[in-house]
């Protein structure tokens, strides 16, 4: 058998982060992802190896028993820790290669996150804090150069819109102690979304309300989800709400596995 030459000079190869953004589609990706707490002498592995896309669009539930580590995979997912094997790639950026600026950069523009806890600023207004996040882009994610940031009059409109669209829209100056739990985790929704981010990342972002108000801001996460063709990626304990989603994917033992929606 002839001895097989690849014809494509290693420099004209497109670099593996590269690679991974040509593919497009994936907005979150792992590769050989593993996480093992270590604390002195004290080590706690997680899991090691997980692959995972998540592709454009599509909706993606975690779920697992208490202590699988499915807040400390979307952790990892969302650049807020590092992994200790195996690589993330979140809009083709491969997280380790950027510095801690760039990679705040990145999680704001490409990213929203949902919270248990809705984690708003509780001395600005519902509609401050959806423009937040907006105001703070411009942070260049690559090279050295720093876009301009927007202006208030620039990202209100946007605010505004979304804080209507999750039944907000008389509630804009208020400040989050003067909304109720549901209303709060509404206006967090709003603001996971005002970057129009690629991808949502949610840990039980209902799980803190009743069943009713749950049921609401989760058909609002999914609606707001599908009209922006975000993607999302919720950990939930709540197999009702994972059987709705486009991917069921199970944390058991340290590997990760799909299941049936309509299994769970
Ligand atoms: N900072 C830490 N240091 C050491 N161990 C940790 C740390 N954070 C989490 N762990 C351990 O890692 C494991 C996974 O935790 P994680 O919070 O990801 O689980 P989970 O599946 O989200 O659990 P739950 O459903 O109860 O919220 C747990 O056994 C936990 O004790």
């Amino acid at each position: 058998m002839s001895e097989h030459h690849d014809p494509v000079p290693a420099t004209l190869k497109p670099r593996r982060d590269e690679a991974v953004a040509a593919q497009g589609d994936s907005v979150i990706r792992a590769e050989g992802l593993g996480k093992t707490y270590r604390e002195g002498k004290l080590n706690t592995p997680v899991f090691d190896g997980l692959h995972l896309d998540v592709y454009a669009g599509e909706t993606v539930a975690i779920i697992g028993a208490s202590g699988a580590g499915k807040s400390t995979l979307l952790h990892l997912l969302g650049g807020l820790d590092v992994p200790t094997a195996g690589e993330v790639y979140v809009d083709g950026h491969r997280m380790s290669k950027l510095s801690d600026r760039a990679r705040g950069a990145l999680r704001n523009r490409a990213l929203g996150f949902v919270y248990q806890f809705h984690h708003l600023l509780p001395e600005f207004t519902a509609l401050e804090n959806v423009m937040l996040p907006a105001l703070l882009t411009g942070q260049a994610v690559d090279g050295d150069k720093r876009g301009k940031p927007p202006t208030v009059a620039e990202v209100e409109p946007k605010a505004r819109e979304l804080l209507e669209s999750v039944g907000l829209g008389h509630r804009l100056q208020h400040k989050p102690g003067e909304l109720s739990g549901g209303e709060r985790q509404r206006a967090a929704v709003a603001r996971a979304l005002v970057n129009r981010p690629a991808c949502v990342l949610g840990d039980e972002p209902t799980g803190n309300l009743d069943d009713r108000t749950a049921a609401t801001v989760f058909d609002l996460m999914l609606d707001l989800n599908r009209a922006q063709r975000t993607s999302l990626v919720l950990v939930t304990h709540d197999r009702s709400l994972a059987r709705r989603l486009d991917r069921v994917l199970e944390l058991h033992e340290g590997k990760l596995r799909e299941v049936a929606p309509s299994s769970v």
